[in-house]
């Protein structure tokens, strides 16, 4: 029987002038110094979008407001299955902290594939490019 535990994980795609928002975790994380879209885990009775902008507010200490869904990937890590869910994030309000990652980066849509992403968020980083292009 296959016990693996599906971790359901929220990303934040945030755009600022035509650039988006590239995460790095840090080195010492799960997927340590691959490149993510900010967010995080589901929370019990949390929504996706209650659990995204907490996420930001954690993360960045920046206030943001959830939009539209982009689209989401299960990817099977071998210790546990993600469903990463990606969102269009609103950034509202406050200026970025990095308090988790070690670094950000904002990228055109045609420099983003530059990156060592977390293999969940291939398909995601795909499906952007291809609706925005
Ligand atoms: N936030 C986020 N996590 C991702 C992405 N892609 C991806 O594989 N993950 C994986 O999803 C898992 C959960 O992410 P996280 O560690 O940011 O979540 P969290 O802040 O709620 O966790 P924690 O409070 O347990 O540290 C990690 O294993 C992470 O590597 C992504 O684009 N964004």
């Amino acid at each position: 029987m296959n016990s693996k535990k599906i971790v359901e994980v929220t990303a934040a795609i945030i755009r600022k002038d035509n650039r988006f928002l590239c995460a790095q975790r840090k080195d010492s994380s799960e997927q340590g110094g691959k490149w993510e879209f900010p967010g995080g885990k589901i929370e019990d009775g949390e929504t996706p979008e209650a659990c995204l902008e907490r996420e930001l507010q954690e993360e960045f200490n920046i206030q943001a407001k959830c939009g539209n869904f982009l689209c989401e990937n299960m990817h099977d890590y071998g210790n546990k299955i993600i469903k990463l869910k990606a969102y269009f994030v609103d950034h509202m309000q406050g200026n970025f902290k990095l308090l988790v990652h070690q670094d950000i980066k904002w990228l055109a849509l045609d420099q983003i594939h530059e990156l060592d992403w977390a293999e969940a968020d291939l398909p995601i980083v795909n499906q952007l490019i291809n609706d925005l292009k």
